[in-house]
């Protein structure tokens, strides 16, 4: 008998290979242990009922450890790379990402099915939540218990009815002053040679001046909901909100990096990390910050008098909202239990203050870069605005200047009085008063002017649109969709998950529980198996198609389109670009297919499912809101928002790509995305790809997918 040695000298270095044999002797287990495992599933596979994942076409570009993961990471603008892999596999595909499998769905129908059954969201959105709600502590959005974010969902969802949303646009137009203000002082600072955003760069350009747009648009929509939706009053003076949006900004980019690459999210958690890293700590600081400054807000909604039963703003919703835990169902505040503390209200005040703010500052920031892109476009709407009346000059008065009321405290008085009472829409005020005050405001700005100061600018409700109106303008909705169509904010952040049950396709494949179920709407938007010219910026396709939300207008093998085509629709796709926009525009005014834009596309989203009856069921492949029971609650606010604030700048700015910003566009498409940002923009399908991928250089795809700096000139229109 050979003489066996005892286990323990495998792992000393007397065993039999020396100094080799304690390593050896580990490779050896962890391969024994490996084929183990492997055995093991490869024997519950064998078990398992059969799925469908297998069956899905995955993409060519996978490595062997990583899968698809690396291509993913490398490529910033993986909403492309997905576009990409939908070109050669089709709308429903597969990843593998390290070992877990990702079903990709850009297909309508099954987007919209999954979007609608499947109710919850992969854990990765816990690093968005620690955002919202602070660390360990999870709202309505990214709570995995479903009796929690019906509770919440259900309780605060009558907020944002229509007659609500024209209550808080006030605190829209308040915010939207301010950015006014803001937009004026750059501009005087920089003609005063102050104020320049890089050292050594001439910011006039040709007369105009340069704005960097993203952090005025994020303030602006900050103050607007914390003042429009929760009626915090002059949330400017409210410490920390200046710090607010940055904040936020850069917590929200930290969460989306954890997102993709889960050994930052670990390294984020040790203590170690803010030691070593000043980002961390700025971090975890901006953490505390934005958790302090929810949980005060809540605090203070909290404190209010209890809300008439009739109150359905969201801070009485918030208010009347009671504990859910410990209930298998919502009562009618939500929640069964006792009332909630401030730290327990948090999260959802978190959310609601977090969630509209970057999604709508960025979709206007879209709006911002394609009429900049469009300068043909830039005039139809123009034109619309002015033959509408709408945000006429006279709507945006100068505010009363409180430094001076020492000097002239009486007449401050009475203009404040005068504006005030014209502000809120209230008074009906003579016009001889109304014209002295006008005066004395234009003088008052020429004073502040002259002394070198800031004017401050109010806009006067009585005379600025209300979000209905606002709706009913054809080629404004148009153009609003068509951007948010090409440029979806949350370009790539819907996702869901069912832990348990397996998913069934509408084409009849199952796939298992557990596998992430990913609904990216920018491959949906761009995506050439959905739309006829995907890629291409086309407002006008929302003019000749009431229905073009839906997927029924694909083209047939003729090429031609199945829509039941209207004489208005004729009439715009004969006319040429742009002046076919407006042709388009006034046809669809005129009747021809008047909802189409404007009420078309809310009607339905409003009805919430997922095919259009009217279509014979046709599915909806227009979704920058989601779809299903976790689609936009805030969606008739953010809507009204952009309508209103991009119609606002349009009206008082002509708005043009600062130079810099356009070279970075050119950069290596110089023939081709030229000719898209010259008059009328006639597009081939080279110059439309080339733009497409252009911008897409330039985006920042994360949980809200936007430019990475959005640098405009702005110039005073001579009305
Ligand atoms: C143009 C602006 C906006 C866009 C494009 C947008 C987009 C979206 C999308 C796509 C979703 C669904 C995500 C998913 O399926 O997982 C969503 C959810 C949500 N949005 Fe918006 N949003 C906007 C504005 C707002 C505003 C103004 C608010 C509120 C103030 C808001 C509050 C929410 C909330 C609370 C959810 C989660 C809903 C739930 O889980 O039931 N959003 N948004």
């Amino acid at each position: 008998m050979p003489d066996i040695p005892i286990v323990g000298s495998y792992f000393s270095t007397s065993g039999p290979l020396g100094i080799w044999t304690p390593a050896v002797a580990i490779s050896l287990n962890i391969i024994a242990a490996w084929i183990i495992v492997a055995l093991i599933r490869a024997i519950a596979y064998l078990r398992a009922p059969k799925y469908d994942l297998f069956k899905l076409p995955s993409p060519a570009n996978s490595g062997l450890i990583l899968g698809h993961a690396k291509a993913l990471l490398t490529r910033p603008d993986y909403h492309r790379l997905l576009l990409e892999c939908a070109r050669e596999c089709g709308s429903i595909f597969r990843l593998r990402l390290l070992h877990r499998h990702v079903a990709v769905i850009m297909d309508p129908a099954a987007a919209a099915h999954v979007l609608s059954v499947v109710p919850g969201r992969p854990h990765s959105y816990g690093h968005v939540d620690e955002v919202l709600g602070g660390r360990g502590v999870h709202s309505m959005f990214g709570t995995s218990d479903e009796v929690h974010w019906r509770a919440v969902r259900k309780a605060t969802a009558p907020a944002f009815a229509m007659a609500n949303v024209r209550r808080y646009f006030r605190g829209v137009l308040t915010a939207a002053g301010e950015l006014l203000s803001r937009l004026e002082a750059d501009m005087k600072g920089q003609e005063g040679g102050e104020g320049e955003a890089e050292a050594g760069s001439d910011p006039r350009v040709g007369g105009a001046v340069k704005v960097e747009m993203e952090p005025l648009l994020q303030r602006m929509m900050l103050r607007a909901t914390l003042e429009g939706l929760l009626e915090v009053p002059d949330a400017t003076r409210v410490p920390g909100f200046d710090t607010l949006a940055p904040s936020i900004v850069l917590l929200m980019a930290e969460a989306n990096a954890q997102i993709t690459d889960p050994l930052r999210a670990l390294w984020y958690r040790t203590p170690l990390a803010p030691l070593c890293s000043k980002h961390v700590a700025s971090c975890r600081r901006a953490l505390r910050e934005v958790t302090d400054f929810h949980t005060r807000t809540a605090a203070a909604i909290l404190a209010r008098p209890d809300p008439a039963p009739t109150n359905t703003l969201l801070w009485a919703c918030l208010h009347r909202l009671r504990d859910w835990r410990g209930g298998s169902s919502a009562g009618a505040s939500g929640g069964e239990g006792g009332r909630l503390s401030p730290q327990q209200l948090h999260p959802e005040v978190g959310m609601y203050t977090t969630a509209g703010f970057d999604t709508t500052a960025s979709t206007l920031g879209w709006c911002l870069y394609a009429v900049a892109l469009h300068p043909g476009h830039q005039r139809a709407l123009l034109q619309e605005l002015r033959q509408y009346g709408i945000f006429p000059p006279e709507c945006v008065v100068t505010a009363v200047r409180k430094k001076n009321k020492n000097k002239n405290k009486e007449n401050n008085e009475k203009k404040k009085n005068n504006s005030e009472s014209c502000s809120h829409g209230g008074k009906a005020e003579d016009p001889e008063t109304k014209r002295d005050t006008e005066a004395e405001a234009v003088e008052e700005e020429e004073t502040e002017e002259a002394a070198g100061r800031a004017v401050e600018l109010e806009l006067d409700a009585g005379r600025c649109p209300g979000p209905e109106e606002l709706a009913r303008l054809p080629l404004l909705n148009a153009f609003v969709w068509e951007v948010m169509r090409l440029f979806p904010t949350a370009g790539v952040s819907a996702e869901r998950l069912s832990p348990t049950q397996p998913v069934r396709l509408p084409s009849g494949l199952t796939l298992p529980p557990g596998v992430s179920l990913w609904t990216p709407m920018y491959g949906l938007h761009a995506s050439d198996l959905n739309w006829q010219h995907a890629e291409e910026f086309r407002p006008e396709r929302w003019l000749e198609d009431p229905h073009c939300a839906f997927a029924r207008t694909l083209p047939d093998n003729n090429n031609n389109t199945s829509t039941s085509s209207s004489t208005a629709a004729a009439a715009a796709a004969a006319a040429p670009d742009v002046s076919g926009c407006a042709a388009a525009a006034a046809a669809a005014a005129a009747g021809g297919g008047g909802g189409g834009a404007a009420g078309g596309f809310e009607n339905t989203q409003r009805g919430g499912g997922a095919a259009h009856a009217e279509e014979g069921g046709a599915a909806r492949r227009f979704m920058p809101f989601g779809e299903g029971p976790k689609n936009c609650v805030g969606q008739n606010f953010g809507i009204a928002v952009v309508r209103a604030v991009f119609a606002l700048l349009l009206r008082r700015y002509y708005i043009a790509l600062h130079p810099n910003m356009m070279g970075e566009l050119l950069q290596g498409a110089e023939g081709a995305a030229e000719g898209a940002a010259g008059e009328g923009g006639e597009e081939g399908g080279c110059l439309v790809s080339c733009l497409a991928t252009r911008t897409a250089a330039l985006t920042q795809v994360a949980v809200a997918t936007k430019l990475r700096r959005l640098r405009l000139v702005l110039s005073r229109r001579q009305e």
